[in-house]
């Protein structure tokens, strides 16, 4: 095993332990001091929850879900960081991807296993010979173009709904499409419909737009210092060009045979190449790209999710809220830049959320191969306040001192 491999395993080991140490430092989002049966869920509901294996709430449930049921509803802007269990906190919504939709249209069955309730997912893929049938589902989960396909189609009838929430709100009401159709499906909702909004980062700019549109909401914030978590080791690693990152991923795949990794790239070109590299190369990887088609996409992250492939290269399109529990990796083969070409510390964030869920440790890994990568990447430390090392894979001292 190579040193590089033997220091990523070191920092991977995580027990139950070191998440129950979490639970009692009140700094740690998954910080709590009631019980679930203090937050005012319905007994069905309670059941669903502790089924699904939760025993106490994150810090972001206890605190949403009080202001959400209780006997004057509000509405709410709400931040908490990657994988603390924001789904939760909520029931029904409007996503970016077809793959979130679906991962929260899963929960929301499960977590409504003992109630009278029925869900119908708005996403491209799901509506087989259904298409123009009325929906009789009290929770709608989908992606904003369906949706206002449904809405235009009369399938179902947006004034009966009491809630509205946009998952990954600050790409809902921030990047240009999603922003109009998730504000033409508010349009159709009732006035006193409760409009909630949940993100792991939400840009200050981002955030006064999301007041201005949001009726004195309840508002739950991050300070900066508290955005990205303690638990998740940043590291980057110099390469020359894109085929030395190659040879970088190929040396680390051996680390992931303890977890699942996934490689964030810039373009869908680079994320088929890289794949195409990987799978020469007799590794077993999975690619998915937003020029599969939705079939594919459900397919491909339906078998990354059971671990039938341990790697996944991908773009942006699986940056946010995919949650898959063995994920003990992620790599930046690019580090991540807006439309301008200027680094994109939100998508970072996001990016590197994919491991580390509720409190496990996970690892994310930066190729840079240029001088001006370094420097993006410097500035989205700077952004976080939080180092990110450098791993020189042949110096086996400074291995042994990032290994602690
Ligand atoms: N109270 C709880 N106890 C134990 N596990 C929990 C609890 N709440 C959520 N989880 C688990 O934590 C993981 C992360 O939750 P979730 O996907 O809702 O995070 P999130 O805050 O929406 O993250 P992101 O910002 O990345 O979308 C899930 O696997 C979920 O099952």
């Amino acid at each position: 095993m190579s040193l590089l491999n033997k220091v990523l395993r070191s920092k991977l080991v995580s027990t139950t332990a070191d998440i129950e140490v979490q639970r009692q430092d009140p700094n740690s989002p998954l910080y709590s001091v009631k019980s679930f049966e203090e937050l005012n869920l319905a007994e069905a509901v309670l059941k669903g929850v502790y089924g699904m294996g939760f025993n106490t709430p994150s810090k972001i449930q206890e605190t949403a879900l009080p202001l959400l049921l209780g006997a004057k509803p509000s509405n709410m802007i709400a931040q908490s960081q990657s994988g603390t269990g924001k789904t939760a906190a909520f029931a029904l919504c409007l996503s970016p991807t077809l793959e979130l939709a679906q991962q929260t249209g899963k929960v929301c069955k499960q977590m409504s296993k003992f109630l009278d309730i029925k869900i119908a997912m708005a996403t491209r893929g799901e509506e087989h010979g259904r298409r123009r049938e009325k929906k009789v589902e009290q929770i709608i989960i989908g992606t904003p173009g369906t949706i206002l396909d449904w809405i235009r189609l009369k399938l179902f009838d947006p004034s009966k709904l009491g809630i509205f929430v946009l998952d990954e709100a600050d790409v809902m009401i921030d990047t240009q499409g999603h922003r109009d159709q998730s504000i033409k499906v508010h349009r159709h909702l009732k006035k006193s419909a409760q409009f909630l909004l949940f993100s792991a980062t939400y840009e200050d700019r981002v955030m006064k737009f999301a007041e201005s549109i949001v009726p004195n909401p309840v508002i739950i914030r991050l300070k900066r210092s508290e955005e990205s978590l303690s638990n998740i080791k940043q590291f980057y690693i110099r390469c020359q060009d894109r085929q030395e990152k190659f040879e970088a991923l190929s040396n680390i795949y051996g680390t992931i045979s303890i977890g699942q990794a996934m490689v964030f790239c810039h373009t869908k070109k680079s994320a088929q190449w890289l794949a195409m590299k990987m799978k020469e190369d007799g590794h077993a990887v999975a690619l998915l790209t937003g020029d599969n088609s939705p079939e594919e996409r459900m397919f491909v992250i339906d078998r990354y999710r059971s671990g039938k492939e341990k790697l996944l290269v991908t773009t942006n399109v699986c940056a946010r809220g995919i949650d898959v529990e063995q994920v003990s990796v992620v790599i930046n083969y690019d580090v991540p830049l807006d439309g301008r070409g200027i680094p994109d510390c939100e998508t970072y964030l996001h990016r590197i959320g994919r491991t580390g869920r509720f409190g496990k440790k996970g690892i994310a890994i930066n190729f840079v191969d240029s001088d001006r990568s370094f420097n993006n990447l410097k500035s989205i430390e700077k952004h976080f306040g939080r180092k990110i090392n450098q791993i020189i894979a042949d110096d086996p001292d400074q291995l042994e001192q990032l290994a602690d």
